[in-house]
């Protein structure tokens, strides 16, 4: 059979959406569920915040990558951190088996969402702002996304219907994705 795309991974910045909607979306389609954050918290035994306080941000997207290459899963939604897109390697090996998602909100959104960066683990230079981040980073998640959703104005439920119905219709010009129901 040619290339299954039988999983969803979500991408965006913090605070669009990737943990918690991945949750619903994998209830929604039947699909399992990973948070590729906490494979890489029980990979090195801390939190996030503590591999950049220790090690520095370089060191989490080290690991990152590294978490994100061993990831071998069939019919999953997996949700990335918002730093993922920095490896092309990893981003590479997500794609040969997955519908790349980006949620898509405003850097007003991002500021609301997460409160004081500081202590979310982000990963990012220690002089840059969340602006220039958010700048640097929305060029990486279109050039990786096969489907973009704006995140904007929409609870969790339409978002969730959204993403589903995006990753579907783009999913069906491939084959196998999301079960035998969309196969030809
Ligand atoms: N569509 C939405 N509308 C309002 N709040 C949302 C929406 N999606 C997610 N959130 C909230 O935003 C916060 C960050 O969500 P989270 O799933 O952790 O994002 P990410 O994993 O992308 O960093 C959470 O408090 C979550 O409940
Ligand atoms: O954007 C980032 O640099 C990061 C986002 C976090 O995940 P979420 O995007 O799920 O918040 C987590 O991977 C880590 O703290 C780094
Ligand atoms: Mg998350």
């Amino acid at each position: 059979m040619s290339s299954s795309l039988n999983n969803v991974v979500l991408i965006g910045m913090p605070g669009s959406g990737k943990s918690t909607l991945g949750v619903l979306l994998a209830k929604a389609a039947a699909l399992a569920f990973v948070d590729t954050d906490l494979l890489i918290q029980s990979h090195s035994g801390q939190t996030l915040q503590s591999i950049v306080d220790g090690e520095g941000y370089e060191a989490l997207r080290r690991i990152e990558e590294q978490v994100l290459c061993n990831l071998d899963v069939t019919g999953h939604v997996i949700a990335t951190g918002g730093s993922a897109v920095y490896s092309d390697r990893a981003m590479r090996h997500l794609k040969q088996n997955s519908i790349i998602v980006f949620l898509d909100i405003s850097l007003t959104t991002v500021r609301q969402r997460i409160g004081d960066f500081s202590l979310r683990g982000i990963s990012k230079r220690p002089e840059q702002t969340l602006e220039d981040l958010f700048t640097e980073r929305h060029g990486l998640y279109t050039r990786f996304a096969d489907v973009v959703v704006n995140g904007e104005h929409k609870n969790q439920n339409q978002m969730c219907e959204e993403i589903l119905k995006a990753a579907t219709t783009n999913a069906n010009r491939n084959l196998g994705f999301l079960g035998p129901s969309t196969r030809p």
